[in-house]
């Protein structure tokens, strides 16, 4: 996937993106980091299509992602978002929403234990059948994380976009998180919103944004001998975390 040139604003008075360019291998992960209201959102939104670049273009191996239905765009491109979208209806049938062809019993249980979502479900009285409504009450935060994981286990994309959740979840949930995304992404291109360390850290490619603008990219040791925007938001955010591992 690879950004040339591009620009985009909300507000057709007050520029937000501007000449962004990027170049993403197959399989790799990205980690975008930023203060808040950075543009990290708004960069996904891009990569999505939820908002058309106003310049430049976005191109999926060379095609321009705009001269692609939105369909075939998002049929490639899994996504686990903070605000996570589950409908009135089973979990099963959540695990099985975007699934581009039938999909089997076994394969929603399979799509789920990879996701580690088998367990907590088989504890629920009706199991893949329990009925959900649309607020999916009934299920915590991370339940209902673990959930749009196996769905995106389930839809089997070649391009991930993760935001790793912050907050309301429980430690125990968001170990399984952690490791459900990290098998997800394996082996497939990856931009992930992060807020870990250790995502950051293992990251092919961190970028970090600033005002709209990439002010930095490159991989963790390189930032941080750089001595610019990522060390110090690697200090500010991060110091006490590394002093509590080391
Ligand atoms: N739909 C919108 N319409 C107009 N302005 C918006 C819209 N969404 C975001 N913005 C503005 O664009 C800027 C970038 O926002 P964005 O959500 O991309 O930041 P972010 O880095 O993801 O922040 P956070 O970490 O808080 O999620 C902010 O100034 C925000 O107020």
């Amino acid at each position: 996937m690879a950004l040339e040139n591009v620009s985009f604003r909300y507000d057709p008075e007050k520029p937000l993106i501007e000449d962004l360019s990027l170049k993403v291998e197959p399989g790799h992960t990205v980690a975008i980091v930023g203060p808040t209201g950075a543009g990290k959102t708004t960069l996904v939104n891009l990569l999505m299509r939820f908002y058309e670049v106003s310049g430049g273009r976005i191109t999926l191996d060379g095609v321009d992602i705009a001269r692609m239905s939105r369909d075939e765009l998002r049929s490639g491109i899994g996504m686990v978002l903070q605000d996570t979208w589950l409908f009135g209806g089973t979990i099963a049938e959540n695990i099985a929403y975007g699934a581009s062809r039938e999909v089997t019993r076994a394969e929603i249980e399979e799509a789920a234990r990879a996701a580690h979502a088998d367990r907590f479900v088989r504890t629920l009285p009706d199991g893949y059948d329990t009925v959900l409504d649309d607020e999916g009450s009934g299920v915590s935060a991370g339940e209902k994380q673990l959930i749009t994981i196996a769905r995106a286990f389930l839809s089997d994309p070649v391009i991930l976009v993760l935001d790793e959740a912050t907050s309301s979840v429980d430690t125990r949930t968001e170990v399984l998180i952690q490791k459900a995304m990290a098998q997800l992404a394996h082996g497939r291109t990856s931009f992930v919103i992060a807020h870990r360390l250790s995502t950051i850290r293992d990251a092919d490619t961190i970028l970090v944004m600033e005002n709209g603008a990439i002010v930095e990219q490159g991989a963790h040791e390189k930032l941080l001998a750089a001595e610019g925007a990522y060390a110090r938001l690697y200090r500010a955010q991060f110091a006490e975390a590394v002093a509590e591992v080391d």
